[in-house]
This record gives C-alpha cells, structure tokens and sequence, in this order.
C-alpha cells in the first residue's frame, strides 16, 4: 500500500532559485526509504515539503490518497497525527526549560489527544531505552544520544504512521550513532520511515529502499541492497567511492 506519493515535484527559493526538478517517488507502508546525496543536493527541501512547511512550485504530493495541502487546517491536523519528525541535532531540537515529561508529551498535547497522557510518555520512553525516571529531569542532564532518544520518543510517542529523520545521527559519535540506528531499525518494524542522510552506510544497514538525488534530480532509486550492488549512474558510483568500506 502507498503511504506517500510524490509526483513530478519541483520547488524553487525565490524564482531564480529551482532546487528541485520534477521529483517523483512513492513511499510504501513498511518499507523504509533513505533519501540520500550530497550536500545542498534537496534532502532537507524534500523532507520540508513532505512536512507540509512549505508548498510545492509543481506537482502533488499525496498521503494515504489525499493531497498534502499546507494551506487546509483539517488535513494538516490529521496529517501532523499521522507524521513526525526527528531533526539532526538534539541540543537545538529539546526545549532545555521543560522536562522530558512535557517534551515527550507535547505532540500528544498540540494534537489534543484525550486522557491521560502518563501511560503513552512511559511506552515511548520504554521503546527508545531509556529509565522511566527520565521524565523528571532536563535535556541538560543527557548526553547526545540520551537527548536523541528523547527527541525519537517525542516522534513516536502519538504513534505516528511515518516518521521522517533529517541526519538524525549525523551528529553523533560513531559508537552511539550505531546504537541509534539500531533503535531506528526496531522502530521501523511498526513504522514507515523516511531516513534523509548523508551517509550511505546508515541508509544501507537501515532502509530497504534508497533514492539519490544529484542537484535536485533523483538520478536512481529502488531496493537499496541492488543498487549498492551495482550502482547503474555515475553520481551513485562516486557517491561509493567516496564511502571506503560499506557495512553488511
Ligand atoms: N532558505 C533558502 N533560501 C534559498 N536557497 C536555499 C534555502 N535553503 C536551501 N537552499 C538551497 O537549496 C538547495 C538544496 O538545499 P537543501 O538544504 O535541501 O540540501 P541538502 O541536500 O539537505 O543539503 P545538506 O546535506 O547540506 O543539508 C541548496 O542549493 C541550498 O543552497
């Protein structure tokens, strides 16, 4: 089943400024998809307007068969149910004057979900590892991948159908972006994910399906392992290169 469908999108800062050009995908419900080029390639534009923070120039983008339209209140109130995000850095992504507890329940309150919200901050904080005394304390008192769980639970805590990750361990050290990608990769068995990133061998060990943007065109996508098997454009190629030993 299609979760998302993007259709020739294009979108341009200002009208000199065309970033992306004629975009298409589709997002299936469980498979993860990693969204993957160089810097200033469009990752982080695409997953703006799949966010609905902006409108495309041109094209449609379509979730569970409606048009995503940031302008409609309605659609956007069941939509923000429906998709979360977790963004690269969690020391700027965590409110440091509120504790864990408010942080975690935040989009259960924005979203009005009713009654008790205790039970629902508990589950999200035992899916991402961390001790259930947590919600008492500040984002001040974690580290970098403590304050990353906190900012994943917070994502899934209204248990969202998909979840989209902007680098979301690019930020941390080797040891503890391995142990976040391994909790990415528990979630994803409940959740569909859309994994922006820089690092083709996070996308590797963590999305199905993989799609390569080269200066606002995808150049290739489709099953990851396929494509890194035998990558078939030359970008894809210099993007494996460039990685020096790809992880099985
Ligand atoms: N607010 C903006 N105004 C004008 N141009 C922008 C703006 N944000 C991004 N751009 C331009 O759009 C292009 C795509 O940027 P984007 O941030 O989507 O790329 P990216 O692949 O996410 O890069 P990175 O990995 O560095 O975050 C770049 O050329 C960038 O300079």
């Amino acid at each position: 089943m299609t979760l998302l469908d993007v259709r020739d999108v294009t979108f341009g800062y200002g009208r000199q400024r065309q970033v992306l050009h004629g975009v298409s995908f589709a997002v299936k419900k469980g498979v993860s998809v990693g969204l993957v080029g160089e810097s200033g390639s469009g990752k982080t534009t695409i997953l703006r307007l799949l966010l609905g923070l902006t409108k495309p120039t041109g094209g449609t983008i379509n979730f569970g068969g409606s048009v995503l339209d940031p302008s409609s209140r309605g659609f956007m109130r069941d939509y923000r149910r429906s998709v979360q995000a977790v963004f690269q850095d969690p020391y700027s992504s965590l409110d440091p004057r509120q504790k864990v507890r408010d942080i975690i329940s935040e989009p259960l309150q924005s979203l009005r979900i009713p009654g008790a919200h205790g039970e629902a901050v508990a589950a999200a904080l035992d899916a991402v590892g961390l001790p259930a005394d947590a919600i008492n304390r500040y984002p001040h008192e974690f580290s970098g991948g403590q304050r990353q769980r906190i900012a994943i639970a917070r994502a899934i805590v209204a248990r969202p159908q998909l979840v989209l990750a902007d680098e979301a361990v690019s930020a941390l050290d080797l040891s503890t972006r391995i142990r976040i990608v391994d909790l990415f990769k528990r979630l994803s068995e409940n959740m569909t994910l859309v994994f922006v990133s820089h690092d083709l061998g996070v996308v590797a060990s963590l999305c199905e399906e993989i799609i390569i943007l080269e200066r606002g065109h995808i150049v290739e996508s489709g099953n990851t392992r396929e494509i890194l098997d035998a990558p078939q454009h030359p970008y894809t190629q210099k993007l494996l290169q460039s990685v020096p030993r790809m992880p099985r």
